[in-house]
């Protein structure tokens, strides 16, 4: 079994698989969104049998023990049951899924009993013409309701709320309140500059800072220390209620970043910004593997130190 590293020591344990990539929401923020209604898309999807083959050549090969299914969006994947008992089998038991939650209701029962663990659930808003402006999709009470149904069929939930200014932050407190009312931890995450947003994301940038200014104004909290490779940076109010931050822009977590991802076409990446994709076949021998997976591990933003400062070549997403 290989280990496999970078040069900074950067490691791999989450493998991010993008099942598909359309989805029934169109979030102003994202490229995968449409004005379609893309839940009636008839296009082929990639086979869960062919998910499976790749995903246990890379288990085989590096003892990866954390999955995460996202997209585009996931619950629109036909064979989602399939390939979560598919994964669950090759002894992967950490199946998490990032998702909007629109078609979660129905599902998440089948899903958790599949043997998927958790799912982080995007929402911007909890005022509907705000969620609508978000999202494009009118459908504010869906989510909440496919956010109640995966608590009530146990399983773990966190909540992604895309904060940008001038559209949705003054949502954070509404969503703070919704989230410690049903005790489901959020992270507010600082809009990334990707997708149809390169380059142009700044004027929409609501910081880190700007959250907890924000917050602060009825809180008063104290910061954790910060996890091993997390995305998110958490704070712990007075009466006891965890939130997080994902400074994406302005603090990111480049530093011990362990994932890689898989697209739908069987492409690996080591990096959300990557250009470069890198074929997997679910054949290779060992070292064809180790080669590939190698590769991608170099796809990483490159850290420079400088004195004691950490800092980006290229801030991608
Ligand atoms: N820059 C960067 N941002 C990421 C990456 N993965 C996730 N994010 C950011 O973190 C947000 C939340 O990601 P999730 O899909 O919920 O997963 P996660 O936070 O990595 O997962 P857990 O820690 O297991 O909950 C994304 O919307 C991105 O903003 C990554 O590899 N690079
Ligand atoms: C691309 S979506 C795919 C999964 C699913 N459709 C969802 O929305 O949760 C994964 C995550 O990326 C986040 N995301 C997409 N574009 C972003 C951007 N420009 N800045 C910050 N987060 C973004 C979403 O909010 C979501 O949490
Ligand atoms: S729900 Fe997810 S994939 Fe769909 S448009 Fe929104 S962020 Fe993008
Ligand atoms: S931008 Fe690349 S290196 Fe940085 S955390 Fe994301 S995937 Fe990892």
């Amino acid at each position: 079994m290989g280990e496999l590293q970078d040069i900074y020591g950067r490691g791999f344990k989450t493998l991010r698989v993008s099942l598909l990539s359309t989805c029934n929401l169109g979030c102003i923020y994202c490229t995968m969104g449409s004005e379609d209604e893309i839940a009636y898309d008839h296009r082929p999807q990639t086979p869960a049998a062919r998910f499976i083959e790749l995903i246990a050549a890379v288990h085989a090969h590096t003892g990866l023990k954390t999955i995460r299914l996202t997209g585009g969006e996931p619950l629109l994947y036909r064979e989602l049951e399939a390939v979560i008992s598919g994964i669950k089998a090759l002894g992967i038991t950490d199946i998490r899924m990032t998702s909007n939650a629109f078609l979660l209701e129905r599902s998440a029962e089948k899903l958790q009993q599949a043997g998927l663990r958790s799912v982080n659930v995007s929402l911007d808003a909890m005022d509907a013409n705000t969620f609508f402006a978000m999202t494009r999709r009118k459908q504010l009470p869906r989510t909440l309701q496919g956010i109640e149904a995966a608590i009530d069929a146990g399983l773990e939930v966190k909540i992604n709320s895309v904060i940008m200014r001038g559209k949705n932050h003054d949502e954070v407190l509404p969503l703070l309140e919704y989230a410690f009312e049903h005790k489901v931890p959020i992270r507010f995450l600082e809009v990334m500059s990707m997708g149809h947003l390169f380059g142009k994301a700044g004027q929409y940038l609501f910081t880190q800072q700007n959250m907890l200014d924000t917050i602060a104004t009825r809180y008063s909290f104290t910061r954790l220390p910060r996890k091993p490779s997390a995305t998110a940076n958490y704070w712990q109010t007075a009466q006891g209620d965890v939130f997080g931050i994902i400074g994406n822009e302005s603090a990111p977590f480049c530093q011990d970043c362990n994932r890689l991802r898989l697209d739908a076409e069987g492409n690996i990446y080591g990096c959300l910004s990557s250009n470069n994709p890198i074929a997997l076949n679910g054949s290779e021998s060992s070292g064809e593997l180790n080669e590939k997976l190698q590769q991608a591990m170099h796809q990483k933003q490159s850290l420079h130190f400088v004195g004691s400062e950490l800092s980006m070549m290229h801030i991608g997403g």
